[in-house]
């Protein structure tokens, strides 16, 4: 373990970083997601306005290539074509984000960290009215030891194994983090850690669609018992990209029900949650 790095407490602001690059991507083709064809130009255009120094900062991220990609012109993974640009599009697709104005930006230092289906941080934007950016602020949302992995998640993570592991194929590996491992036995926990993740996001799609639109077919008191329990699974679990969202809705079915404790509660949780992310930014 090296004594240098610093045992970091939860809340503590990690980085904070500027996109070195953004574009705003054509509109998503249903089904296929964003044409890689009219992304590359845009890219390219983007790179050439960089320094020198920038443009070492780009090519310095990691590039997935799958399989025979840029040799075979029948290649069905993605098929970006082995040129100087087609190089710069596949280091965006293996590490850039959206922001919340629909742009895509690349963010080569919150570009390092690995991803787990645990992770130990939030990772979430801010817009920074000074340089008019989408600012990733990275957040411990735990305490974490010196010499302990800064680790992030690239995919929701209330989802199963499985459908965890084929959505972060696009990133090409397969996911072993201690989660995922524990997966691969099929021990008794590991499957009731799968069938909760995959029960509260059904809660969440639940309580998110009444709501919009409140509903007479269950009892408030329900509602509220269901938000809070998903919201509590969220905090005792650590999955804070989620956490403003459900401790805002354990507060609404709690007030609805009448219970104004429980509101008061869970208001104070939300704000908590919001003030991880610093400025008080609604996620
Ligand atoms: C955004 S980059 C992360 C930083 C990268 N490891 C590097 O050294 O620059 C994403 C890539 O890191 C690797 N990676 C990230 N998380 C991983 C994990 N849990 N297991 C295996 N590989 C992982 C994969 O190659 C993935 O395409």
């Amino acid at each position: 373990m090296d004594s240098q790095v610093p045992h970091l407490e939860t809340c503590g602001k990690l980085l904070v970083e500027d996109p070195l690059v953004t574009i705003t991507p054509p509109p998503l083709v249903p089904g296929v997601g964003f044409s890689l064809a009219v992304i590359e130009p845009l890219v390219a255009a983007a790179y050439t306005q960089l320094t020198l120094a920038q443009k070492e900062q780009y090519l310095s991220c990691h590039e997935v290539r799958f399989g025979n990609e840029g040799e075979d012109e029948n290649s069905q993974e993605g098929n970006i074509r082995d040129t100087p640009s087609g190089r710069l599009l596949r280091i965006l697709r293996s590490n850039a984000y959206n922001t919340r104005d629909g742009r895509v930006g690349l963010y080569p230092r919150v570009a390092l960290i690995n991803h787990d289906c645990r992770p130990n941080v939030l990772n979430t934007d801010r817009w920074d009215a000074e340089t008019s950016n989408w600012q990733r602020i990275i957040v411990a949302a735990r305490d974490i030891v010196a010499g302990e992995e800064i680790v992030t998640t690239y995919v929701p993570l209330l989802a199963d194994t499985a459908t965890r592991r084929s959505r972060l194929a696009q990133y090409g590996f397969t996911c072993m983090c201690e989660t995922c491992s524990a997966a691969s036995t099929s021990s008794a926990a590991s499957s009731h850690d799968d069938a909760m993740r995959v029960q509260m996001r059904q809660v969440l799609d639940m309580l998110e669609e009444r709501e919009e639109q409140p509903a007479s077919d269950l009892p408030p008191k329900l509602l509220a018992r269901q938000a809070a329990e998903l919201a509590t699974y969220i905090a005792d679990n650590g999955f804070v990209d989620y956490a403003a969202g459900t401790s805002h809705l354990a507060a609404v079915f709690a007030g609805r029900a009448g219970d104004t404790d429980a509101a008061a509660y869970w208001s104070a949780a939300h704000r908590a949650d919001l003030a991880l992310a610093g400025d008080g930014i609604d996620l």
